[in-house]
């Protein structure tokens, strides 16, 4: 960064890394978890940007710094703004609100008030760091705020938005208190972006009626056939943008010897079953991970799969852990873990090897590698990013991946073995429909899936996304738009 600022710069929750500190009380930074992370940190690295973020722990002040060629900016958070802002409004109000109310958001003043005050400061931090005329990427729902509080700041900078986790249908969004300000919050951008078409769609509905505001009349594509919010003299763009993964890395790696040796000594390690099946997720009530386990142990307890063939390896990642939600969801996974291994296990020999930790990412590609059967059964998840690394990491064409309909990923992995994680005995027949697939067919399913997941990678995410942006202020206006008068006052 010059001491005018960065001329792109990326803002979201977390900095691509968090401060950890170690048991002698020495401080590092280390990656943070998650798919955002994983997604855009190499972006920035090769474009000489700023990251504008949380440090990952509270109560730290920091003072921007460079890190190989990345200028990292970090926003402090108080104890109780960690308390209000992340735990509380962005992930026990946002979080299951825009995942379909898996569990039941709570909406409360205080947080709400959190969230507003910190959105502020991320903006007010984005302002400093930005050059004259800056590209800006707000990241997620954490912030979305952020895009009219720094429009109001800094009226010359373009401004991006991208919402990684589903956008709600209009039903749900509406029992948000204060859904109004979030949609004017989210309309200081130029151009906002979703995974799928769905998102947009709705977002341009509550558009015209929460903001009153006219937008194009049509169906929103992908990548194609952007939506138009028109916010007085300026032309706000909405549009789908499902994000990839660095395949062509993943590929590259799985490749190597050193991996391909790792994943034999697994199997090797495990018994040499017939069949490894493997989840990888944070320990999220969204991923359903309680779903793969449900539909494991039916399985087991009709002798569809024997124990002694088939092991099933669950790595969760802890996320959120003071989160009410979170940590009764783990109780009932461990729970159910220590069941099914008491009930089919042996000394020596248990049926799900459950691992609640991070694990290095060569381990883990050295798991996807092993995996016979890739389990991913979220109840609704924005894209997952698991199931295209998975299919990424299978240049031998082997492997078989159970996919949730409601992931984001459904959309474009169509040869997956689908399933609808609400109804178990769907999910157990996708299971035994993977477990038992003919080689020729797996083949033929991997082969059309990595065509998709190599052709559309995290650079084409962002490069579409950013081209689109890049567009704003080109007169794009529809001639068709509708307003709120014209369709009348809906109900929910
Ligand atoms: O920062 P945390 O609270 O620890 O959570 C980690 C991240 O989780 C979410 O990831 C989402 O983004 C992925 C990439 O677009 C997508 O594949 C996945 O479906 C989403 O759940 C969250 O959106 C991030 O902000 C968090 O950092
Ligand atoms: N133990 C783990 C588990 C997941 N991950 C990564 O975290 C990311 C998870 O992304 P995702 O889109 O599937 O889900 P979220 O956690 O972002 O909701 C993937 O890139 C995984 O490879 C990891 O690095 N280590």
């Amino acid at each position: 960064m010059t001491a005018e600022g960065s001329d792109f710069v990326v803002v979201a929750n977390r900095l691509p890394v968090d401060l950890d500190t170690a048991p002698d009380g020495s401080r590092r930074w280390k990656r943070s978890p998650g798919g955002l992370v994983t997604a855009l940190e190499p972006i920035l690295r090769n474009n000489n940007g700023a990251w504008v973020g949380w440090p990952g722990v509270p109560d730290v002040e920091v003072e921007p710094f460079e890190d190989d060629g990345l200028e990292l900016v970090p926003v402090p958070l108080s104890e109780r703004e960690v308390a209000d802002y992340y735990e509380g409004f962005s992930n026990a109000t946002l979080w299951p609100l825009y995942h379909d109310v898996i569990v039941r958001p709570v909406y409360d003043r205080t947080w709400w008030e959190a969230y507003v005050e910190v959105n502020r400061r991320f903006a007010e931090a984005t302002s400093t760091a930005a050059a004259q005329n800056a590209t800006v990427w707000i990241q997620d729902y954490q912030l979305q705020l952020v895009p009219k509080m720094l429009r109001m700041l800094r009226p010359d900078l373009t401004i991006g938005f991208f919402l990684h986790i589903p956008f709600p249908p209009v039903e749900l969004f509406m029992q948000m208190p204060w859904r109004t300000e979030i949609v004017e919050g989210l309309l200081g951008a130029d151009l906002i972006g979703f995974h799928l078409p769905g998102g947009a769609q709705n977002f341009l509905y509550l558009s015209r009626r929460l903001a009153g505001q006219p937008t194009s009349r049509g169906n929103i594509g992908v990548r194609s056939k952007l939506g138009v919010v028109q916010v007085g003299f300026r032309t706000v763009r909405v549009g789908a943008f499902p994000i990839s993964i660095d395949s062509g890395e993943m590929d590259e790696k799985s490749k190597r010897k050193s991996i391909r040796d790792r994943a034999r000594e697994i199997r090797a390690e495990l018994g040499d079953p017939k069949v490894i099946m493997l989840g990888v997720d944070r320990l999220d009530y969204t991923k359903g991970i309680d779903v793969r386990l449900g539909a494991f142990h039916e399985l087991l307890l009709s002798e569809k799969v024997d124990p002694e063939d088939v092991v099933m390896i669950q790595v969760a990642t802890p996320s959120r852990e003071r989160v009410e939600s979170y940590r009764h969801m783990r109780g009932e996974i461990e729970s159910k873990v220590g069941r099914i291994n008491g009930e089919f296990g042996r000394v020596g020999h248990p049926v799900v090897h459950y691992l609640h930790r991070p694990i290095p990412r060569d381990e883990l590609i050295a798991y996807y590698v092993a995996a016979d059967v890739m389990l991913v059964t979220p109840i609704r998840d924005g894209m997952n990013l698991v199931a295209k690394e998975y299919v990424a990491c299978r240049s031998d064409l082997g492997g078989a991946l159970v996919l949730s309909e409601f992931t984001g990923a459904a959309a474009e992995l169509r040869q997956a073995y689908q399933c609808n994680p609400h109804d178990l005995d769907n999910v157990a027949d996708a299971m035994m429909a993977a477990i038992e697939q003919d080689p020729e067919d797996g083949r033929r399913h991997m082969r059309a899936m990595r065509r998709q997941v190599l052709a559309h990678d995290v650079d084409r995410w962002a490069r579409s996304f950013l081209a689109a942006l890049d567009r704003t202020g080109e007169d794009t206006a529809p001639t068709q738009m509708v307003s709120n008068r014209e369709i009348g006052q809906a109900t929910v």
